[in-house]
């Protein structure tokens, strides 16, 4: 480990040089005077790993070491720390990071699947040689959120935890609210703009945000979450009309990662959710994350910035290159002692909320009747309804839009089962729970 006297550089492998990769090469450069000012050290690059030689990436590699093989940097001599910046659970990542723990070198790395999946075993790793591992990236980009949990909220009990976790959804959310596009134009420009992951179902699916949340909700209890035990749904199933549907109810539409310890255990789910349209997680909007935490003494705060994207990405893992290079690093969980057993779960037909539905039914007499016939069978109290007249005079279906009060999610889903076999549904129910935020 490094030692925070130490004035001699603080020499990094970087494997990845591609969003991430090539930001973080540009921010040392950028940055090198201010850098050397705050830890009292060079922080330099001395070897890099990619699959493409060739490819124009903007910064210039070509003073560094390169290795076809990324293990390659582990058992370079004057690498002192390997940044994994290739992404994935599994495959060249994994190894790259465990072989560097082992050896004992401290490993940064922005990858969130990896330490979502195997952050239990990584972090035995890195206690056992004695290696950091730092991950400030992994969540909500350019916000320091490990540090605002682990650290800056370590003195009190958290109640709960998560907020608006992907980048994409929340910058497709927006541009579709906003401009009234689609849905598969906007994630394009997502793309486009190196916000999505190599595979942009990873985000679209909720699971990039339930990584996150896997995370952020481990550190915050203390214990690793299994990151199997998240409830995760993505933002397919939106329509610009749920979007226009929101607004006129007063409420936006976000994709909320949320973490509530409860008698039962921790109960962790990613959905999208109507928030009341003033709240302080609805006026985030575009690539912008906020991530929000509640603690017994510290009451609620909220932190916002830029989730993904070269620039954000690229601070927060200098953020942590400093950290070494000061000579700080904390254990993984944030515990110095006690079990490593992962926090019990407690599934999401456990709880309530109040909840949208979305409907398209048959345009005919008796039809509102049916539906409320099974809610009130349910159990399920109505709140509001919205009905819009058919698009034309001929079109023989529309939406019907349901708003509840606050009901038992088994309730809910039992109605919803019964509502979707009426024959005068002709379209799978949306539903989307409506969170206080
Ligand atoms: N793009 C973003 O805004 C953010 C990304 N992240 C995470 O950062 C990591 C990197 O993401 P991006 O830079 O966006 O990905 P990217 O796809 O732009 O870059 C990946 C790089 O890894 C290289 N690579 C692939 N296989 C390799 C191998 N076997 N050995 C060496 N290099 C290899 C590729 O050549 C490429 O240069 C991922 O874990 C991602 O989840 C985290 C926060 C934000
Ligand atoms: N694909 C992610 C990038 C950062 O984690 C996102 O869209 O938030
Ligand atoms: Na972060």
């Amino acid at each position: 480990m490094t030692s925070p006297s130490s004035s001699s550089p603080l020499r990094l492998g970087i494997a990845g040089l591609g969003t991430v990769g090539a930001g973080v090469i540009r921010l040392l450069h950028a940055n090198a005077d201010l850098l050397h000012a705050r830890t009292g050290r060079t922080i330099e690059v001395v070897a890099v790993s990619a699959r493409d030689r060739t490819r124009d990436r903007g910064v210039d590699v070509s003073g560094l070491r390169w290795y076809d093989n990324a293990l390659d940097l582990v058992s370079d001599p004057d690498v002192d720390v390997v940044v994994e910046l290739i992404g994935g659970a599994e495959g060249p990542a994994r190894a790259l990071v465990e072989a560097a723990l082992k050896a004992g070198k401290p490993v940064v790395t922005a990858n969130k699947a990896l330490v979502a999946l195997h952050g239990s075993a990584l972090a035995r790793l890195s206690a056992d040689n004695a290696a950091p591992l730092l991950f400030e990236a992994a969540v909500a980009g350019g916000i320091p959120a490990i540090k605002t949990v682990r650290e800056g909220l370590a003195a009190d009990r958290l109640l709960r935890v998560g907020g608006i976790l992907n980048g994409t959804c929340n910058y497709i959310l927006t541009v579709m609210r906003e401009t009234g596009q689609d849905f598969a134009s906007v994630l394009k420009d997502a793309q486009d703009l190196g916000y999505a992951e190599a595979d942009p179902t990873t985000d679209v699916d909720g699971l990039d945000a339930a990584h996150k949340l896997t995370i952020l909700a481990g550190l915050a209890f203390g214990r690793p979450v299994a990151f199997d035990s998240v409830h995760v749904e993505g933002i397919r199933h939106i329509g610009a009309d749920d979007l226009a549907f929101a607004r006129q109810l007063g409420y936006r539409i976000k994709l909320l990662g949320l973490a509530r310890m409860t008698d039962d255990g921790l109960q962790a789910r990613v959905t999208p959710c109507l928030v009341p349209q003033h709240a302080p997680l609805a006026q985030v909007d575009g690539v912008f994350n906020a991530v929000v935490a509640e603690g017994e003494f510290v009451g609620r705060i909220m932190v916002e910035g830029r989730g993904a994207g070269a620039g954000p990405t690229a601070s927060a893992v200098t953020a942590d290159l400093v950290d070494l290079a000061r000579g700080q690093a904390i254990t993984l969980w944030g515990v110095q002692s006690g079990t490593v057993e992962p926090v019990r779960a407690c599934p999401i037909s456990v709880g309530e909320a109040a909840f949208y539905l979305r409907l398209r039914v048959e345009d005919r007499p008796g039809v509102i009747a049916d539906i409320t016939a099974v809610l009130r069978d349910c159990g399920v109290s109505l709140r509001s309804m919205l009905q819009h007249p058919a698009d034309s005079e001929t079109a023989p279906h529309v939406p019907l839009v349901l708003v509840t009060h606050r009901t038992s999610e088994a309730a809910m889903q039992a109605a919803i089962a019964q509502i979707d076999a009426l024959s005068v549904v002709t379209d799978t129910p949306v539903m989307i729970r409506i969170e206080a935020a």
